[in-house]
């Protein structure tokens, strides 16, 4: 489980996240939502303890981040698809990571297979696509064989094929028991990913609810999404007449 207590993070004078209070449960896929700038990545940050917050605290199992003995055997996360060493192959990438944090070397194998990436495992990471790149980026998450997963936005530049295989892999993990946590901006796909949703707007909770109770207020899913965030974006178009 992931517990959010009323975390807050501030740059400067602007304020990121605000008392951000919400548990992620294990056993379902929890999409979080929001419109671009709402806090999203920084939250992720936070739980990942690459950001410390201004306030609150997020827990992993009951536990800080900088207090898991084995960051990578608790949480797996996706963050950014492209931070690989370029000349390093995605075996090697996996296999070094694999040795920093006491995970047998056969779990690189497994986790290359369950990506799809086994054929393509010497080859440089700086000569794959961004799917490949993604790929690589979801086996590193699952290197540790994590309770918890957190995704930033993993369906980024992905093409229909791998949308698809993203969606059926969270549903099978959250269907393993794990908590599965993850983000975007897109409620149509959460629609088809997620149970259960939190949805956020200028750092503050909007909404932690269910996909289907979501759906069930507005006649789409995306007008209840635009009611409910309608106060919230920072930077909205005009309509074409
Ligand atoms: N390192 C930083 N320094 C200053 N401001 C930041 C920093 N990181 C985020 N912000 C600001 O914090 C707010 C939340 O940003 P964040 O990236 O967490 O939102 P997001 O919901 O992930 O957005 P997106 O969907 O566009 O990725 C934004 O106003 C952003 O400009």
């Amino acid at each position: 489980m992931i517990e959010l207590r009323e975390l807050t993070k501030r740059y400067g004078g602007r304020v990121a996240v605000n008392g951000l209070t919400v548990r992620v449960q294990p056993g379902v896929v929890t999409g979080f939502l929001g419109p671009n700038g709402s806090g999203k990545s920084t939250t992720m940050r936070m739980i990942l303890g690459l950001d410390a917050p201004d306030r609150g605290e997020a827990l992993i199992g009951g536990v800080p981040y900088a207090n898991l003995t084995w960051p990578l055997r608790s949480v797996g996360a996706l963050l950014d698809a492209g931070a690989f060493h370029p000349g390093r192959s995605g075996y090697a990438h996996l296999a070094a990571l694999a040795a920093s944090n006491d995970i047998r070397r056969s779990r690189v194998d497994q986790v290359l297979r369950l990506v799809g990436l086994s054929d393509a495992a010497k080859r440089r990471t700086g000569t794959y696509s961004l799917g490949m790149r993604q790929r690589l980026g979801v086996a590193v998450a699952l290197l540790g064989d994590p309770g918890v997963l957190l995704l930033d936005e993993p369906v980024n530049g992905l093409d229909p094929e791998g949308i698809r295989w993203i969606r059926s892999l969270l549903r099978a993990l959250a269907a393993e028991g794990r908590t599965v946590f993850v983000s975007s901006h897109l409620i149509a796909e959460m629609a088809l990913t997620a149970d259960r949703l939190v949805v956020i707007g200028r750092g503050e909770l909007l909404a932690e609810t269910t996909v289907a109770e979501l759906a069930g207020r507005h006649d789409t899913l995306e007008d209840a999404f635009f009611r409910l965030t309608s106060q919230s974006t920072d930077y909205r178009g005009t309509e074409v007449s």
